[in-house]
């Protein structure tokens, strides 16, 4: 039984169709990379799997059955928009959404200690939220996501505003509730994120699933147009390679782009017959380079 399950769903807004028939399934311990451009339908996706808005058709099942109550208490929930109240004292503001959640106020106040301790920010406790900074107020939204301890965890843009020891702080965190066996769907325009922590994606296109699978998968399926190059001398002659599309001189080497996978050989074959190389690499595709192949520059 999956902790979460979307079979064609569908959401339409009068004559505007935000999503067109999505399918997704979400296993305990992963993190499923949902992406897209601005406007492709993601938050609309997160909105319907949580339980806040309904689809006008397909099938969204949690845990193998669908809405029902102890949703509140299945589901946690990181919106990109962030919805603390400013002028709440963090402790009074979470012990509250965790409660609602059905966690007994003492068990929520303990958990929360131990969260802002992880955090490294135990005097938080006491603070108002307009008190503390952008990318703190967003690590007590993270823990205001998680503080009830739900099996299913929909995060929007997890890392948005936070500076880069505090983004490996949260990165760690989120790799630890999935070994926990937490289902968690994630939407990033990192795709390096996306690359470091999910198995498998989805890619949304103006409410259209544009490419799915598991991750190693796709990049595997695309070819590879890319060279590394490092050399004791430099190699004259690589852009004359025929199958060659560009070259880029680096500190280190050269940035080979190739048309088809017989140029790979030939600027190895070239450039042995020049000098000694150092390094050769012929590379999969970034999720960035695969993104940008499948949205293009179209976006809303
Ligand atoms: N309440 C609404 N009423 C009308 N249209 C809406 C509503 N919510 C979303 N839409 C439309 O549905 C489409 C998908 O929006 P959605 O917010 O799901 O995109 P997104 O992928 O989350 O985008 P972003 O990355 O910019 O946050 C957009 O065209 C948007 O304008």
């Amino acid at each position: 039984m999956l902790p979460l399950e979307l079979e064609h769903v569908t959401k339409q807004y009068g004559e505007k169709t935000a999503v067109n028939g999505i399918s997704l399934q979400v296993k305990p311990g992963e993190i499923y990379g949902l992406l897209g451009g601005n406007g492709a339908g993601k938050t609309t996706t997160m909105r319907m799997s949580l339980g806040l808005i309904y689809p006008d058709g397909g099938t969204i099942r949690w845990n193998g059955k669908g809405y029902g109550d102890e949703l509140r208490r299945l589901m946690g929930y990181l919106p990109e928009e962030r919805g603390l109240y400013p002028k709440y004292k963090v402790s009074e503001q979470l012990i509250y959404l965790a409660e609602l959640r059905g966690i007994k106020r003492k068990e929520a106040d303990r958990t929360l200690k131990e969260w802002l301790a992880k955090f490294e920010v135990p005097e938080y406790y006491d603070k108002r939220v307009e008190e503390l900074s952008k990318g703190n107020q967003q690590k007590i939204q993270f823990i205001a996501s998680v503080l009830h301890d739900p099996s299913i965890i929909i995060m929007d843009e997890t890392f948005s505003g936070l500076d880069p020891v505090n983004v490996e702080l949260l990165k760690g965190t989120v790799k630890e509730l999935r070994d926990n066996g937490k289902a968690i769907l994630f939407s990033s325009h990192r795709m390096d994120h996306v690359e470091e922590l999910c198995e498998n994606i989805c890619i949304l296109h103006r409410s259209n699933t544009v490419l799915q699978g598991n991750l190693r998968e796709i990049k595997q399926s695309f070819p590879k147009e890319r060279v590394l190059l490092e050399t004791k001398e430099a190699v004259p002659g690589l852009e004359t390679i025929e199958g060659v599309t560009s070259v880029e001189k680096h500190l280190n080497g050269y940035e080979i782009r190739i048309r088809e996978a017989g140029a790979a050989q030939r600027i190895l074959a070239h450039a042995a017959a020049e000098t000694d190389i150092y390094r050769y690499q012929l590379m999969e595709p970034t999720l960035n380079e695969i993104f940008i192949a499948k949205v293009g520059s179209s976006h809303e």
